[in-house]
Order: structure tokens, then sequence, then C-alpha cells
């Protein structure tokens, strides 16, 4: 109860029952995209994960259908399952207390109608506990979705430029909006999702000349991933930022526009290495990792116990380890 409290804020116990902290709302968002505040956005996938995000202060967590990439081992986004989001959502949702929640529609939970969207969506608020949801898409037919999420009470972001689950027609993972009709039918879509009643918009790897383009047109902020400088705010997936997919086995769906802050890959390896290496020598685990004891009365008793079963092997290990022990 801290308006309760004459102490001083930093002497508050601050433990897992402490006073949660101050939430990131939608109204916090515009106040900052008002002030010209970037936004920043990294993506979770599970509880520890999401910990991890909040303590940082990051303004807003995305749990994106990357999870089927980056997690399940697929090589593009589409199999994920709408379920599969869910179970995701409601781990980041036990371990978030304060950054806003965006979880990721995935591919084939929107796209047969609008009512089909409300629906899906309603189950991320509802079961996911998330705090709104990021359509893909710019098409007529998905913002008519969009604008039918909105009007069932449901934030949404927008998300146009690469759009990950459109990989069957777009035939891979390419740099959208290169050319001046490409560009301008982003810069289109963008303006059409904030019609729609978007309150923010995903640009992915689209040139920062047309990111900065679309941010300027909008009063809604935009948030990039590989979309250069211009935007009002940063998403990057958890991994790449953490530097966890440098192995040949994932490096490959590391993308250049990721800035590595930290090296967690090579960390979790060699850590993987040392613990293999104790186990196989018997370094581990040591005295101090071997905490259980059975007190010397119960050992004595346990000893005539099995003598008395016939148990000999066990109790020659009980007698000399109690031989050992005094
Ligand atoms: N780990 C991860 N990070 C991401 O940022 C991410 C995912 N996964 N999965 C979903 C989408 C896919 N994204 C990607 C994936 C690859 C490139 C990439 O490497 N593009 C190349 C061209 C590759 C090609 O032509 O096939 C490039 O030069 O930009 C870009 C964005 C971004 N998203
Ligand atoms: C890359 C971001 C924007 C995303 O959609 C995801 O992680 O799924
Ligand atoms: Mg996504």
């Amino acid at each position: 109860m801290r308006w309760h409290s004459n102490k001083p804020v930093d002497t508050v116990y601050s433990g897992p029952s402490a006073p949660s902290p101050k939430r990131v709302t939608l109204r916090t968002l515009r106040d900052k995209y008002r002030r010209g505040e970037p936004i920043s956005m990294v993506t979770a996938y599970d509880y520890p994960s999401a910990v991890h995000v909040d303590e940082a202060g990051i303004d807003m967590l995305l749990v994106g259908d990357s999870v089927a990439m980056v997690v399940h081992g697929h090589d593009t986004t589409l199999p994920v399952t709408l379920d599969e989001m869910l179970s995701h959502c409601k781990a980041v949702a036990r371990g978030a207390r304060r950054t806003f929640l965006v979880g990721d529609m995935p591919f084939g939970s929107v796209e047969v109608s609008p009512e089909h969207a409300v629906r899906s969506a309603i189950r991320m608020m509802k079961e996911g506990g998330m705090d709104s949801v990021k359509i893909e898409g710019g098409f007529s037919n998905r913002v008519k979705a969009v604008r039918a999420v909105v009007e069932a009470g449901v934030a949404v972001v927008g998300h146009v430029g690469l759009t990950p689950q459109s990989i069957s027609v777009l035939g891979g993972f390419r740099p959208a909006a290169q050319s001046a009709s490409e560009a301008l039918r982003v810069i289109k879509e963008a303006k059409a999702l904030e019609a729609a009643g978007c309150f923010s918009v995903v640009l992915e790897c689209v040139p920062g000349l047309v990111a900065a383009a679309v941010t300027r047109e909008l009063g809604i902020p935009t948030i990039g991933i590989g979309a250069g400088p211009g935007t009002s705010g940063q998403v990057l997936v958890y991994h790449d930022l953490l530097g966890m997919m440098q192995h040949p086995h994932h490096a490959k769906v590391t993308p250049k526009f990721c800035k590595q802050y930290s090296a967690v890959g090579a960390v979790i390896q060699q850590a993987l290495t040392a613990y293999h290496a104790d186990v196989v020598t018997g370094q581990f685990p040591s005295e101090a990792f071997s905490p259980y004891k059975i007190a010397a009365d119960e050992s004595a008793q346990l000893l005539r116990d099995l003598e008395r079963e016939g148990l000999h092997s066990a109790a020659e290990v009980v007698a000399d380890m109690t031989t050992e022990a005094a």
C-alpha cells in the first residue's frame, strides 16, 4: 500500500509480493508518441523471457508468431496454431506485470472472415491474457477484419511491409517497398489500417525512407523492424538481440538488421559443455550440491533393516558411507 507508507520508495519491499509497478497502457503509449519519445518492443514466448523483458522497462511485449521459427524450429511462421499461440501468451502473461502485451494473430486465425478474426482475437484477450492483438497485412479483407476486431473492443496493431505469413505468395523473406509502386502501396495500406482503428502499425523490412514517410503520414506510432531509425519505435526478436541464434543451425534465420546486444548462445553452449564435462569426470555434484542427509540413528536403523531383509549390496553401501561420514 504505497500510499499509506511514509518510507522512501526505494526502501519499500520489492520481493514477489511487492506492489505491482505501473502498467503500460494504451494511454501511456499515446502520451509517449505525442511527446516524441521512442517506443521499445521485444518479442517473448515464455515466462522467463517475459520476466526479463518486463524488468528491462521495455514498453511493449509481442508474443510473435515468429515463435514458430525461433522456438518450434519451423522454416516459416505458417505452422503455429492459435492454440499454440495461446499457450505461449498465457505463459508470457504470468511473467509480465508492467509491459503492454500484444498477441500476434497466427496464419489461419483471421483470413476466413471478419467474424473469424473477432472470434480469434477474443480468445487472445480472454484466454491468452493479452492487452491487444497484431494482425498481419494491409489488403482490403484484412482492413475489414481489423475494423471488426476494433469494434469488438480489442486494440489492434497493424503490420505491413514484409508480411511473413504471405511467404507462399511472396516466395521468400524479401525486403518490401523497394519500388515506387510497392512503397506507395505500403503507405496506403498503413493509412487504411489507421483509418480502420489500429493504434499502431509495425513496418517490417522496408527502406528507411519509406518507413519515415509512413511515420510522418500517420497519427499513430509506427514500430519498425529492419525499417531504419525514422519510426516511432523499434521491435526485435528476443533471441536475435540476445545473440542466441548464432549456432549454424539457426544462424540462417537471424536477419542482418538485428544488432546483437550479447552472445547468449555462446554462453549457453559453454555452460552445457562444462556441465557435461563435470558429469563425465564426476566433478558434479560435489559436496556443496549434495544437500540431503540422513541422520546417524536413521542410517544405523536402515543398515539393520537392509541386513534383515537380505539386501546385502545396499547394506554394504550404507555401512561404508556411514563410516566415511563418521
Ligand atoms: N529469428 C527471427 N527474427 C525475425 O526478425 C523474424 C523471424 N525470426 N521470423 C519471422 C520474421 C521473418 N523475418 C525475416 C527473416 C529473414 C530475413 C532475411 O534474411 N532477408 C534477407 C533476404 C532473404 C531472401 O532473399 O530469401 C535480406 O537480405 O534481407 C528478413 C526478415 C523477420 N522475422
Ligand atoms: C517480427 C515481429 C514484428 C513479428 O511479427 C514476430 O516476431 O512474429
Ligand atoms: Mg509475426
